[in-house]
Order: structure tokens, then C-alpha cells, then sequence
């Protein structure tokens, strides 16, 4: 018989445990399960989600760097079987796992490092086709926002490079335990047809982190570093705000800076 006891919650490794299961089911169903055959799930604390995933007809894998919820996991859902990794999300060399197969990706994830979550699916993408979950409500308005909005920033662009970005539902505070001090947003991330760039990518991912470091500023005095000619500088993309480029403006203004003699 497994045991009753509850995993202690550990601030430092950002446990908030889902209380509502109608949510848990929800997330799980966000994903559509085209194209693969296989979900990761981040972090799966003691379960709450879990639950509905293994319900699917895929196959489920879960990661979880926490060995006391690994041990709650493995006395209460032994049809895991060696399904269950404990180990880092960010660390770990996840074709160990997959072997190059594709996979979806999704969870309640810890909050202090869910942008770096998004910046390693990105880096794997090829292999990640969707991606849903739920983030720090702010963190998940800013992936899915748009050029204009006060909130659009790096994670919004390079995410949106690569995939489409939506808002699915806000989940309020009182349904974990322990509650964290803000609201949760859920959100879906489907990778785009075509999710190569048809330019630079090292030099994209620069143009875009330097532009924002200096959102006030127009992109002729914050893309300083980059010696642009003169001839380029008198073109109008400079004299906007990063905040007013969209995720094409960006592509095409890296293209305009790759060519720059
Ligand atoms: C917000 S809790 C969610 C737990 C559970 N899925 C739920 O909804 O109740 C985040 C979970 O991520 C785990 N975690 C934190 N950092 C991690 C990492 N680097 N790699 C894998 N899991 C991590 C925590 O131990 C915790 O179980």
C-alpha cells in the first residue's frame, strides 16, 4: 500500500501543488497529440496532473529534480514504470529519453526558472512540436503578447519566432497549497510550419536581447555595438522602439544588419 504522507512543499524548488483537479484535467487537455507519441511532463510534484495525462493514449515520461516527490510518485503511479526521471529539467540531455523522436512538452512549472524552460525548448524545438502549461500568470501574458504592448519583450519575440503563442486561461492563487503571491496563466505553444530562420540565428537572438536592454531608446542608438553604415542607419526600422518591431520587423532587421557592409 503506498503511503498517505504528502510531500513537503520546498520554496527553493518552487512547489506550489495544484489543489483542483478540474484545472489538472484542463491542462491536460490542452495538448492536441498530433505528431507525436510521446509528453514530457516537468515537474509533476505529487501527481495532480499526471493523473489526467496518463489517461491519454500516449506515452508519458516525467521529470522531476525533487527525490521526495519521486519516491511519492513512484508509490503512486507504478504503471510510470521507468518513466520517471529525477533529474534537472535544465541539465539533462533529454535524448536520453527521446533518442531524436518528437515529443510534447508540458506541466505546472516552477516558477524562478520557467523562462529558461522556454529558452531550452526553444533550443530543441525540432523536436517539440507543442508545448502548453502553466506559468507566473505575468510570465504568460508577456510569451503570448504582441508589438505595442508595454509587456511585449524578449521571451515574447524569440518565443514567437519559432512558435504560436496562445493565452489559454488564468488559474488564481487559492487553488495551491502552499499559495504563491501571484495569479497562474496557462498557455499553448504550437511550433510554426516553417520554424527555421532565414536569417542568422546567433545574430537574432543578439539584435533582439541588445534592442530590449534599452526599450526607451530607438534601435539606431540602442544597436550601437553592431558599427551599422550610415546608409543603413537612414533606414526608417531604426528609428523605432524595439516594443514597435514585430516578430517579422526583427527577422528582417537582423537580415538588413547580416548584410551590412
Ligand atoms: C509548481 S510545482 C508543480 C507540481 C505539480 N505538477 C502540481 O501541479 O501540483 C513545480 C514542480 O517542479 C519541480 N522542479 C523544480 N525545479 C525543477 C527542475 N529543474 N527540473 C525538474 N523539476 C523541477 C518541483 O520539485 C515541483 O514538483
Amino acid at each position: 500500500m503506498p503511503s498517505n504522507k504528502q510531500v513537503r512543499a520546498k520554496k527553493h524548488l518552487g512547489q506550489h501543488f495544484l489543489k483542483d483537479e478540474n484545472i489538472a484535467q484542463k491542462i491536460a487537455n490542452t495538448l492536441s497529440l498530433n505528431s507525436y507519441k510521446d509528453i514530457l511532463e516537468i515537474g509533476p510534484g505529487m501527481g495532480v496532473l499526471t493523473k489526467y495525462l496518463l489517461e491519454k493514449k500516449t506515452s508519458i515520461h516525467v521529470i522531476e529534480i525533487d527525490s521526495e516527490s519521486v519516491s511519492y510518485l513512484k508509490n503512486h503511479y507504478p504503471q510510470l514504470e521507468n518513466r520517471i526521471y529525477e533529474e534537472d529539467f535544465l541539465k539533462y540531455d533529454l535524448n536520453k529519453i527521446f533518442n531524436g523522436r518528437s515529443f510534447a512538452i508540458t506541466g505546472n512549472f516552477p516558477y524562478n526558472i520557467s523562462s529558461q524552460i522556454v529558452f531550452k525548448t526553444l533550443e530543441i524545438r525540432s523536436q517539440v512540436p507543442e508545448f502548453s502549461g502553466m506559468f507566473q500568470k505575468e510570465v504568460a501574458q508577456r510569451i503570448c503578447s504582441k508589438e505595442g504592448s508595454k509587456i511585449y519583450g524578449i521571451l515574447s519575440v524569440l518565443t514567437q519566432a519559432f512558435y504560436e503563442a496562445e493565452y489559454l486561461f488564468t488559474v488564481p492563487s487559492s487553488v495551491f497549497n502552499p499559495p504563491p503571491k501571484v495569479d497562474s496563466g496557462v498557455l499553448i505553444l504550437k511550433r510554426k510550419e516553417n520554424y527555421l530562420l532565414p536569417c542568422d540565428e546567433q545574430l537574432f537572438y543578439k539584435v533582439v536581447k541588445t534592442g530590449f536592454q534599452q526599450r526607451r531608446k530607438t534601435l539606431r542608438n540602442s544597436l550601437k555595438i553592431f558599427n551599422l553604415s550610415d546608409n543603413l542607419k537612414a533606414n526608417a526600422i531604426f528609428g523605432k522602439r524595439p516594443e514597435q518591431l514585430s516578430v517579422t520587423d526583427f527577422i528582417n532587421l537582423t537580415a538588413l544588419i547580416q548584410n551590412d557592409n
